[in-house]
């Protein structure tokens, strides 16, 4: 018999993203994949504090095995700004606006971060994260979601948002994070 995950996010380009990256190890595990469209709340923390209390309130709320994740931009000119705040600079500003932050410095420099977070109830709650490194350039093209139209990964002169998906969905933060969720997948039989 299939088992349950459900993913838990209000982001649709996440779902998107999430539902192809984890397509084929969940086969494998004979475990489908359902969203629960919710806003988690996002207490003011670090990356690592933020995640866990989502993932703790998102367990309580579902009481089964839950997905959920937090993603960080990070610019090195602004020691790391916005960081896990990026949702609320953006919405404020506009993903131009957030190019414009760095229009006083030469270096361009952003990582994203992406922690996934996986619990059963019952069982210790887990963090997986990955990171990609790139540069913030002007925006250019209309794929992807967010701020992808001015991420720019290191060694591609593309953006997120001018690359074809499965490119970015190949070397995003958001598929290595999951990579090391696979992992743990494969590594732990009785993972769900
Ligand atoms: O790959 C990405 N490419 C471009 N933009 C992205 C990406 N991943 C997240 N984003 C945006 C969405 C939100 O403006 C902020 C992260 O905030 P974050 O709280 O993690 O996302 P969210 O509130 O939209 O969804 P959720 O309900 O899962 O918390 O960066
Ligand atoms: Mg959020």
């Amino acid at each position: 018999m299939s088992k349950i995950l459900y993913l838990i996010t209000g982001n649709a380009g996440k779902v998107r993203e999430m539902k192809e990256i984890l397509r084929a190890p969940l086969e494998a595990s004979n475990v489908n994949l359902e969203i629960l469209t919710l806003d988690l709340k996002e207490i003011q923390g670090t990356p690592d504090e933020i995640i866990s209390e989502k993932l703790k309130i998102a367990c309580n709320q579902v009481n089964a095995p839950v997905i959920c994740e937090d993603t960080c931009l990070c610019f090195e000119a602004l020691g790391g700004l916005p960081g896990p705040y990026i949702k609320w600079f953006r919405e404020a500003i506009g993903t131009r606006g957030l190019f414009n932050l760095l229009v006083g410095f030469d270096n361009k420099n952003a990582r994203a971060e992406c922690r996934v977070g996986y619990c059963k109830p019952g069982d210790e709650p887990q963090v997986f994260c990955g990171s990609c490194e790139g540069t913030i350039v002007m925006p250019r093209g209309d794929n992807g979601f967010g701020w992808d139209p001015i991420f720019q990964p290191i060694g591609y002169d593309q953006t997120f948002a001018e690359m074809d998906m499965h490119i970015k969905n190949s070397i995003s933060h958001r598929f290595r994070s999951l990579e090391a969720f696979k992992n743990f997948m494969i590594t732990n039989q009785n993972w769900i």
